[in-house]
């Protein structure tokens, strides 16, 4: 079932946290469902997700002793998902994550079967909503903006595109892993 960990991926700005909020507030079965909470050293005053801030060496602690079940870099931060986020999978519950497009390939090198959402929008999209997220300096977004090009999108990647109302995003991607979850199912033994 571990086509049932969903790594919400795509360009910064481009909606992840955003599609996420959107789809848990409709999600049919909230009990089934768990919606991982990141472990970050970015201030939790920042604005965005509701993660746990961590400063600099309680995140290297952490990380060097093992409590994280991923872990990136990325934007001079350091991201980890402690194990008891991934936990809920052993009971077949659906676990929802913001993951990093450059540390996919562990990802799937752990969890073969987990789920890959790629959610695009234009440049220019991503651009304006960025600046009006206002979480981060014009450089900073700048240097998001460089991170957005050229990655090698896997061919089993469901895509969804956020350009229009967040709610149909969020439909669109419910579907789509409604179907994985249905075909998934007619591919168990009996
Ligand atoms: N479909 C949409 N329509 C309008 N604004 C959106 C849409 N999706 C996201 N946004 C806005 O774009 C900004 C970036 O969204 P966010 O979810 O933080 O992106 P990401 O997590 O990919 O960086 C936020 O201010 C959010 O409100
Ligand atoms: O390897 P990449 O796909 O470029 O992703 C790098 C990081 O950027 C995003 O984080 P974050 O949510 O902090 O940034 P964002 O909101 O600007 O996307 C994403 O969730 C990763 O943690």
């Amino acid at each position: 079932m571990s086509h049932r960990l969903v790594c919400i991926m795509g360009p910064s700005g481009v909606g992840k946290d955003s599609v996420l909020a959107a789809l848990r507030a409709q999600w049919p079965d909230a009990e089934r469902a768990h919606w991982v909470r990141r472990s970050i050293t970015r201030p939790a005053t920042a604005g965005g997700e509701a993660h746990e801030a961590l400063d600099r060496p309680s995140f290297d602690f952490l990380r060097d002793t093992g409590a994280f079940a991923l872990h990136w870099e990325a934007h001079g931060l350091g991201y980890g998902i402690r194990w008891a986020e991934l936990a809920p999978l052993t009971t077949g519950r659906w676990v929802f994550l913001n993951g990093s497009r450059a540390h996919w390939s562990a990802v799937r090198h752990r969890w073969p079967q987990a789920t890959l959402v790629h959610i695009t929008a234009p440049a220019e999209v991503l651009a304006q909503r960025l600046a009006a997220r206002g979480r981060e300096s014009a450089a900073e977004i700048a240097a998001r903006l460089a991170r957005a090009e050229a990655w090698p999108l896997p061919p089993d990647a469901v895509t969804v595109h956020n350009t229009g109302l967040l709610q149909d995003a969020a439909t669109n991607l419910q579907r789509a892993l409604q179907a994985l979850d249905a075909q998934a199912s007619t591919a168990l033994p009996a």
